[in-house]
Protein backbone atom coordinates (compact mmCIF):
# COMPACT_ATOMS: atom_id res chain seq x y z
CA UNK A 1 0.00 0.00 0.00
CA UNK A 2 1.33 3.41 -0.83
CA UNK A 3 0.54 6.10 1.53
CA UNK A 4 2.97 8.59 -0.42
CA UNK A 5 -0.31 11.21 -1.03
CA UNK A 6 -1.16 11.46 2.23
CA UNK A 7 -1.89 14.84 3.82
CA UNK A 8 0.80 16.12 6.23
CA UNK A 9 0.37 15.46 9.59
CA UNK A 10 3.04 16.50 12.50
CA UNK A 11 0.80 17.34 15.72
CA UNK A 12 0.58 14.83 18.21
CA UNK A 13 -2.85 15.98 19.19
CA UNK A 14 -4.25 18.47 17.00
CA UNK A 15 -7.08 19.18 20.07
CA UNK A 16 -3.32 20.30 21.81
CA UNK A 17 -1.89 21.55 18.61
CA UNK A 18 1.62 19.82 20.48
CA UNK A 19 4.11 20.14 17.69
CA UNK A 20 5.77 16.94 17.43
CA UNK A 21 9.04 16.26 18.89
CA UNK A 22 11.78 14.06 17.08
CA UNK A 23 14.16 12.01 18.35
CA UNK A 24 17.55 10.30 17.19
CA UNK A 25 19.19 7.57 18.78
CA UNK A 26 22.44 7.66 16.94
CA UNK A 27 24.16 10.83 14.95
CA UNK A 28 25.22 9.11 12.28
CA UNK A 29 24.61 9.24 8.07
CA UNK A 30 21.49 8.18 8.32
CA UNK A 31 20.42 10.49 11.15
CA UNK A 32 21.68 13.09 9.34
CA UNK A 33 19.99 12.40 6.38
CA UNK A 34 16.56 11.41 7.74
CA UNK A 35 16.64 15.19 10.36
CA UNK A 36 17.54 17.23 6.64
CA UNK A 37 14.30 15.37 5.04
CA UNK A 38 12.34 16.11 7.97
CA UNK A 39 13.27 19.61 8.55
CA UNK A 40 12.37 20.38 5.42
CA UNK A 41 8.79 19.63 6.16
CA UNK A 42 6.94 21.14 9.50
CA UNK A 43 9.28 20.49 11.96
CA UNK A 44 11.42 22.83 13.78
CA UNK A 45 14.88 22.09 14.72
CA UNK A 46 13.73 23.41 18.53
CA UNK A 47 11.90 20.17 18.58
CA UNK A 48 14.50 17.52 17.73
CA UNK A 49 16.81 15.93 19.76
CA UNK A 50 20.01 13.45 18.63
CA UNK A 51 22.20 11.25 21.19
CA UNK A 52 25.13 9.91 20.62
CA UNK A 53 28.16 8.84 22.86
CA UNK A 54 30.89 11.11 21.47
CA UNK A 55 30.93 14.55 19.94
CA UNK A 56 32.18 13.49 16.87
CA UNK A 57 29.14 13.61 14.58
CA UNK A 58 27.28 16.86 16.56
CA UNK A 59 28.38 19.75 14.80
CA UNK A 60 26.38 19.10 11.22
CA UNK A 61 23.35 18.79 13.41
CA UNK A 62 24.11 21.51 15.98
CA UNK A 63 24.84 23.71 12.58
CA UNK A 64 20.39 22.41 11.46
CA UNK A 65 19.66 24.39 15.20
CA UNK A 66 19.48 20.47 16.28
CA UNK A 67 20.28 19.75 20.17
CA UNK A 68 22.42 16.72 21.12
CA UNK A 69 22.76 14.97 24.03
CA UNK A 70 25.09 11.90 25.11
CA UNK A 71 22.18 10.02 26.88
CA UNK A 72 19.78 8.19 25.22
CA UNK A 73 17.21 8.41 27.67
CA UNK A 74 16.91 12.24 27.21
CA UNK A 75 16.18 11.79 23.95
CA UNK A 76 13.13 9.19 24.34
CA UNK A 77 12.07 10.90 27.60
CA UNK A 78 11.84 14.34 25.49
CA UNK A 79 10.40 13.23 22.29
CA UNK A 80 7.11 11.30 20.44
CA UNK A 81 8.78 9.66 17.82
CA UNK A 82 12.45 8.39 17.94
CA UNK A 83 14.55 7.16 15.20
CA UNK A 84 16.74 4.17 16.06
CA UNK A 85 19.93 4.83 13.36
CA UNK A 86 22.66 2.91 15.13
CA UNK A 87 24.55 0.51 13.86
CA UNK A 88 22.57 -3.14 13.75
CA UNK A 89 24.86 -5.05 16.25
CA UNK A 90 24.23 -1.94 19.15
CA UNK A 91 20.54 -2.58 18.66
CA UNK A 92 19.65 -4.86 21.06
CA UNK A 93 21.95 -3.34 23.90
CA UNK A 94 20.30 -0.24 23.57
CA UNK A 95 16.70 -1.00 23.42
CA UNK A 96 17.49 -3.06 26.72
CA UNK A 97 19.04 0.47 27.77
CA UNK A 98 15.95 2.51 27.08
CA UNK A 99 12.81 -0.35 27.40
CA UNK A 100 11.84 1.44 30.76
CA UNK A 101 11.23 4.78 29.33
CA UNK A 102 9.51 3.93 26.56
CA UNK A 103 5.22 3.78 26.56
CA UNK A 104 2.28 2.95 24.51
CA UNK A 105 2.38 7.01 23.38
CA UNK A 106 5.99 6.36 21.71
CA UNK A 107 6.39 5.71 18.00
CA UNK A 108 9.65 3.78 17.50
CA UNK A 109 11.12 3.42 14.09
CA UNK A 110 14.31 1.58 13.92
CA UNK A 111 16.52 2.11 10.22
CA UNK A 112 18.80 -0.84 11.54
CA UNK A 113 19.68 -3.07 8.48
CA UNK A 114 18.28 -6.93 8.71
CA UNK A 115 16.37 -5.86 12.65
CA UNK A 116 13.50 -7.64 12.45
CA UNK A 117 10.42 -6.41 13.89
CA UNK A 118 9.94 -9.47 15.87
CA UNK A 119 12.94 -8.85 17.58
CA UNK A 120 12.61 -4.99 18.02
CA UNK A 121 8.79 -6.47 19.89
CA UNK A 122 10.75 -8.56 21.73
CA UNK A 123 13.45 -6.11 23.04
CA UNK A 124 10.80 -3.27 23.36
CA UNK A 125 7.85 -3.54 26.18
CA UNK A 126 4.26 -5.24 24.90
CA UNK A 127 2.18 -3.17 22.67
CA UNK A 128 4.86 -0.69 22.14
CA UNK A 129 4.20 1.25 18.76
CA UNK A 130 7.06 -0.06 16.13
CA UNK A 131 8.01 1.04 12.64
CA UNK A 132 10.73 -0.48 10.80
CA UNK A 133 12.32 1.54 8.11
CA UNK A 134 14.51 1.51 5.11
CA UNK A 135 15.86 4.69 4.18
CA UNK A 136 18.92 5.11 1.74
CA UNK A 137 21.83 7.87 1.61
CA UNK A 138 20.35 9.99 -1.07
CA UNK A 139 17.84 11.32 1.61
CA UNK A 140 20.63 13.97 2.17
CA UNK A 141 19.60 15.52 -0.63
CA UNK A 142 15.31 15.04 -0.63
CA UNK A 143 15.97 12.11 -3.11
CA UNK A 144 15.73 8.88 -0.78
CA UNK A 145 14.22 6.08 -1.18
CA UNK A 146 11.96 4.86 1.69
CA UNK A 147 10.17 1.22 2.07
CA UNK A 148 8.66 1.08 6.21
CA UNK A 149 6.49 -1.75 8.05
CA UNK A 150 4.77 -1.49 10.76
CA UNK A 151 4.94 -3.37 13.63
CA UNK A 152 1.96 -5.60 15.68
CA UNK A 153 0.71 -2.06 17.37
CA UNK A 154 1.39 -0.10 14.75
CA UNK A 155 -1.64 1.74 13.21
CA UNK A 156 -2.47 3.12 9.72
CA UNK A 157 -2.50 6.57 11.65
CA UNK A 158 1.04 5.79 12.90
CA UNK A 159 1.70 4.79 9.30
CA UNK A 160 0.25 8.17 8.13
CA UNK A 161 2.37 10.16 10.36
CA UNK A 162 5.69 8.54 9.43
CA UNK A 163 5.04 8.62 5.93
CA UNK A 164 4.01 12.69 6.40
CA UNK A 165 6.93 13.11 8.84
CA UNK A 166 9.38 11.54 5.63
CA UNK A 167 7.32 12.91 2.80
CA UNK A 168 10.16 15.40 1.83
CA UNK A 169 13.26 12.48 1.91
CA UNK A 170 11.89 11.30 -1.02
CA UNK A 171 10.02 8.52 -2.50
CA UNK A 172 8.84 6.71 0.91
CA UNK A 173 6.15 3.52 0.53
CA UNK A 174 4.67 1.06 3.05
CA UNK A 175 4.64 -2.39 2.54
CA UNK A 176 5.21 -6.21 4.20
CA UNK A 177 8.02 -6.68 6.00
CA UNK A 178 9.71 -9.76 3.85
CA UNK A 179 10.56 -6.50 1.44
CA UNK A 180 12.35 -5.01 3.91
CA UNK A 181 15.54 -6.92 2.92
CA UNK A 182 15.01 -6.88 -0.48
CA UNK A 183 14.85 -3.20 -0.27
CA UNK A 184 17.70 -2.81 1.72
CA UNK A 185 19.90 -4.65 -1.27
CA UNK A 186 17.81 -2.95 -3.71
CA UNK A 187 18.58 0.91 -2.80
CA UNK A 188 20.11 1.00 0.82
CA UNK A 189 23.01 -0.35 -0.59
CA UNK A 190 21.98 -0.35 -4.28
CA UNK A 191 23.24 3.57 -4.25
CA UNK A 192 26.83 1.92 -3.28
CA UNK A 193 26.48 -0.39 -6.36
CA UNK A 194 25.66 2.78 -8.30
CA UNK A 195 29.15 4.56 -7.26
CA UNK A 196 30.98 1.64 -8.50
CA UNK A 197 29.33 1.77 -11.67
CA UNK A 198 30.15 5.67 -12.20
CA UNK A 199 33.62 4.58 -11.00
CA UNK A 200 34.34 2.17 -13.64
CA UNK A 201 32.24 4.60 -16.70
CA UNK A 202 34.86 7.81 -15.76
CA UNK A 203 37.85 5.06 -15.71
CA UNK A 204 36.82 3.67 -18.55
CA UNK A 205 37.10 7.42 -20.14
CA UNK A 206 40.06 7.81 -18.57
CA UNK A 207 41.67 4.83 -20.13
CA UNK A 208 40.42 6.41 -23.61
CA UNK A 209 42.61 9.74 -22.47
CA UNK A 210 40.40 12.17 -20.64
CA UNK A 211 41.58 13.71 -17.84
CA UNK A 212 40.25 12.22 -14.50
CA UNK A 213 38.27 15.13 -12.80
CA UNK A 214 36.02 15.67 -16.06
CA UNK A 215 35.40 12.56 -16.69
CA UNK A 216 34.08 11.78 -13.12
CA UNK A 217 31.67 15.01 -13.53
CA UNK A 218 30.66 13.84 -16.55
CA UNK A 219 30.17 10.07 -15.34
CA UNK A 220 27.73 11.75 -12.03
CA UNK A 221 25.70 14.02 -14.21
CA UNK A 222 25.01 11.30 -16.89
CA UNK A 223 23.48 9.39 -14.15
CA UNK A 224 21.57 11.78 -12.50
CA UNK A 225 20.17 12.95 -16.28
CA UNK A 226 19.52 8.77 -17.15
CA UNK A 227 18.43 8.39 -13.72
CA UNK A 228 16.25 11.63 -13.66
CA UNK A 229 14.49 10.33 -17.24
CA UNK A 230 14.13 6.36 -16.17
CA UNK A 231 11.97 7.90 -13.01
CA UNK A 232 10.09 10.99 -14.46
CA UNK A 233 9.06 9.38 -17.58
CA UNK A 234 7.93 5.66 -15.97
CA UNK A 235 9.32 4.27 -18.80
CA UNK A 236 11.19 1.17 -18.88
CA UNK A 237 14.99 1.04 -18.92
CA UNK A 238 14.66 -1.36 -21.56
CA UNK A 239 13.18 0.46 -23.48
CA UNK A 240 15.03 3.71 -22.68
CA UNK A 241 18.26 1.28 -23.63
CA UNK A 242 16.89 1.02 -26.90
CA UNK A 243 16.16 4.85 -27.47
CA UNK A 244 19.88 5.19 -27.00
CA UNK A 245 21.44 2.38 -29.58
CA UNK A 246 21.44 2.99 -33.26
CA UNK A 247 21.38 0.17 -35.13
CA UNK A 248 25.14 -0.62 -36.05
CA UNK A 249 25.84 2.44 -33.75
CA UNK A 250 27.85 2.81 -30.52
CA UNK A 251 25.72 2.30 -27.35
CA UNK A 252 25.26 -1.44 -29.02
CA UNK A 253 28.61 -2.03 -29.46
CA UNK A 254 29.24 -0.98 -25.67
CA UNK A 255 25.92 -2.78 -24.06
CA UNK A 256 27.45 -6.04 -26.17
CA UNK A 257 31.06 -5.56 -23.87
CA UNK A 258 28.74 -5.33 -20.61
CA UNK A 259 27.14 -8.67 -21.38
CA UNK A 260 30.06 -10.36 -22.22
CA UNK A 261 31.49 -8.85 -19.16
CA UNK A 262 28.43 -10.37 -16.79
CA UNK A 263 27.23 -6.79 -15.88
CA UNK A 264 23.70 -8.00 -15.21
CA UNK A 265 24.11 -11.50 -13.89
CA UNK A 266 26.69 -9.59 -11.39
CA UNK A 267 23.85 -6.76 -10.14
CA UNK A 268 21.25 -9.21 -9.59
CA UNK A 269 23.58 -11.28 -7.87
CA UNK A 270 24.96 -7.73 -5.95
CA UNK A 271 21.22 -7.68 -4.93
CA UNK A 272 20.81 -10.53 -4.11
CA UNK A 273 23.97 -11.24 -1.61
CA UNK A 274 22.85 -8.09 0.17
CA UNK A 275 19.62 -9.12 0.57
CA UNK A 276 20.73 -12.31 2.15
CA UNK A 277 23.50 -10.71 4.45
CA UNK A 278 20.47 -8.46 5.62
CA UNK A 279 18.34 -11.63 6.33
CA UNK A 280 21.63 -12.93 8.36
CA UNK A 281 22.10 -9.76 10.21
CA UNK A 282 18.79 -9.99 11.59
CA UNK A 283 19.10 -13.81 12.81
CA UNK A 284 22.37 -12.50 14.58
CA UNK A 285 20.78 -9.55 16.60
CA UNK A 286 17.58 -12.00 17.02
CA UNK A 287 19.65 -14.10 18.59
CA UNK A 288 21.36 -11.40 20.79
CA UNK A 289 17.89 -10.06 21.11
CA UNK A 290 16.60 -13.51 22.96
CA UNK A 291 19.81 -13.25 24.99
CA UNK A 292 18.50 -11.68 28.12
N1 LIG B 1 24.51 4.52 5.78
C1 LIG B 1 23.56 4.10 4.97
O1 LIG B 1 23.59 4.32 3.74
C2 LIG B 1 22.39 3.37 5.53
C3 LIG B 1 22.37 2.94 6.84
N2 LIG B 1 21.26 2.27 7.33
C4 LIG B 1 21.24 1.83 8.72
O2 LIG B 1 21.33 2.99 9.54
C5 LIG B 1 21.95 2.66 10.77
C6 LIG B 1 23.02 3.71 11.06
O3 LIG B 1 23.96 3.65 10.02
P1 LIG B 1 24.92 4.90 9.73
O4 LIG B 1 24.20 6.17 9.99
O5 LIG B 1 25.53 4.65 8.40
O6 LIG B 1 26.01 4.65 10.87
P2 LIG B 1 27.12 5.65 11.43
O7 LIG B 1 28.28 4.80 11.81
O8 LIG B 1 27.32 6.80 10.48
O9 LIG B 1 26.43 6.22 12.77
C7 LIG B 1 26.17 5.43 13.87
C8 LIG B 1 25.86 6.36 15.03
O10 LIG B 1 25.52 5.56 16.16
C9 LIG B 1 26.12 6.19 17.29
N3 LIG B 1 26.20 5.27 18.41
C10 LIG B 1 27.11 4.28 18.65
N4 LIG B 1 26.86 3.70 19.86
C11 LIG B 1 25.77 4.36 20.38
C12 LIG B 1 25.06 4.26 21.59
N5 LIG B 1 25.35 3.35 22.53
N6 LIG B 1 24.03 5.10 21.80
C13 LIG B 1 23.68 6.03 20.87
N7 LIG B 1 24.34 6.17 19.70
C14 LIG B 1 25.36 5.34 19.46
C15 LIG B 1 27.46 6.62 16.78
O11 LIG B 1 28.01 7.53 17.69
P3 LIG B 1 29.33 8.41 17.42
O12 LIG B 1 28.82 9.59 16.62
O13 LIG B 1 29.79 8.75 18.79
O14 LIG B 1 30.26 7.54 16.64
C16 LIG B 1 27.04 7.24 15.46
O15 LIG B 1 26.61 8.58 15.64
C17 LIG B 1 22.54 1.26 10.62
O16 LIG B 1 21.79 0.36 11.40
C18 LIG B 1 22.40 0.93 9.14
O17 LIG B 1 22.07 -0.42 8.94
C19 LIG B 1 20.15 2.07 6.59
C20 LIG B 1 20.13 2.48 5.28
C21 LIG B 1 21.25 3.12 4.63
O1 LIG C 1 25.74 -1.55 4.45
C1 LIG C 1 24.84 -1.56 5.29
O2 LIG C 1 24.72 -2.52 6.07
C2 LIG C 1 23.88 -0.40 5.39
C3 LIG C 1 22.47 -0.83 5.13
C4 LIG C 1 22.13 -0.34 3.75
C5 LIG C 1 23.22 0.58 3.46
N1 LIG C 1 24.14 0.58 4.38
Amino acid sequence: MSLSNISPIVKTDPSMDMPLRVGFIGAGNMAYGIAKGILSGDVLPVNVKVSAPSPRNFGRFEELGISVTHFNSDVVSGSDLVFVAVKPHLVPEILREISQLVTQKHIIVSVAAGVTLATLELLLPKDSVILRLMPNLPCLLLEGALLFSRGSSAKPEDAALLSSLLQHCGLVEEGPEAWIDVHTGLSGSGVAFVYLFAEALAEGAVKMGMPSSLAHSIAAQTIVGAGKLLRDTGKHPAQLRSDVCTPGGTTIYGLHALEQGGLRAATMSAVESATERARELGQKSAGAGNSN
